[in-house]
């Protein structure tokens, strides 16, 4: 059997060496696509990043007998083509919830208190000395947070906020069971309603054609002037144009995005230009713990794959049927 990784991962990879030969991508960019559609034809197994694009054709035309994904989201691989040709795709759910509800607190606060700003301030040598206004931002305590999308890392945010002693609005595709909503002091209300009552609008849903330029204009402009908008899910749920346009007009406060699109933003993109936008590359999930536990998942998947078992975290059960 042959595995081909599409980079160095912080984890040990010897147990793989008992299943597999084992090819690991040097570099610190991700392969080619022609270098993915090679590698796709000649071996067995596929550990794959959220940078790899593995689409129908690249499916089509592999050996592939098992797609690990070393993340949660999967919205890079066509899974109705993996599924077509009865391919399981494993991804790494749970594991990052948490480092991700954290990073998405590290924006709300940063964003809120205006963290960035402040030290570009200091270190342009403007800080002369105390002031009554300077610097000032929304209080977070006290304040309505709505979350788009009511999964684990929603949920794991709400938590978060209750230590902020914050009314909780969510939107989902369908309400919880009301020990949950109970459980977290959440309101399940319309995605309308909760773009124009929130001080705070956090996305957690995945990225798919469903969610596709979610918030746009139109949803821009029911905002709160005072609201700050967080992306820790994917850059393609937001109209980054509109977003810009929202953002330069002061028709929102500010925003805090961890994930564009595309990833990385050319140089010459606007919002790089804006002062009420916090931006990092990609890195909700990013704590040590978390990412050697996404390694040990996407590797658990692996071997489960090549050796025909069902795998531990499977995208695709359909294809067990
Ligand atoms: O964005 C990160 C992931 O999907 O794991």
């Amino acid at each position: 059997m042959k595995i081909f990784i599409t980079r160095n991962l912080p984890t040990d990879l010897a147990q793989l060496n008992a299943y597999a030969s084992v090819e690991v991508w040097p570099e610190r960019q991700p392969p080619p696509y022609e270098v993915l559609l090679a590698k796709a034809k000649a071996v067995d197994g596929l550990l794959c990043l959220l940078t790899d694009k593995i689409d129908q054709q690249l499916i089509a035309n592999s050996a592939l007998k098992v797609i690990s994904q070393m993340a949660v989201g999967f919205d890079n691989i066509d899974i109705a083509a993996a599924t077509a040709q009865k391919i399981p795709v494993g991804h790494t759910p749970g594991v990052l919830t948490d480092a991700t509800a954290d990073l998405t607190w590290a924006l709300i606060m940063a964003a809120a208190r205006r963290v960035v700003e402040a030290d570009r301030f200091t270190r342009a040598g403007l800080w002369r000395t105390w002031e009554p206004d300077l610097l000032l931002g929304p209080n977070v305590a006290g304040a309505t947070l709505g979350i788009i999308g009511w999964g684990r890392i929603g949920q794991a945010v709400a938590r978060r906020a209750q230590g902020f002693d914050m009314r909780i609005l969510y939107t989902s595709n369908r309400k919880c069971q009301p020990e949950v909503e109970k459980c977290y002091g959440a309101e399940f209300v319309t995605l309308d309603k909760l773009l124009q009552t929130s001080d705070f609008i956090s996305i957690h849903t995945p990225g798919n054609q469903e969610t596709y330029h979610l918030l746009s204009d139109r949803q821009f402009a029911l905002m709160k002037p005072s609201a700050i908008l967080i992306n820790t899910a994917r850059g393609t749920i937001i109209d980054q144009e509109a977003l810009y346009r929202a953002l330069s007009q002061k028709q929102i406060a500010a925003a805090a995005i961890d994930v564009t699109d595309p990833e990385p933003l050319p140089m010459d993109s606007p919002l790089l230009t804006l002062d009420n936008l916090i931006i990092t590359p990609h890195i909700g999930s990013a704590s040590r713990q978390t990412r050697a536990k996404m390694a040990d998942i996407a590797i658990a998947n692996l071997i489960a794959g090549l050796k025909g078992d069902r795998l531990p975290y499977c995208v695709n059960p359909e294809v067990y049927r």
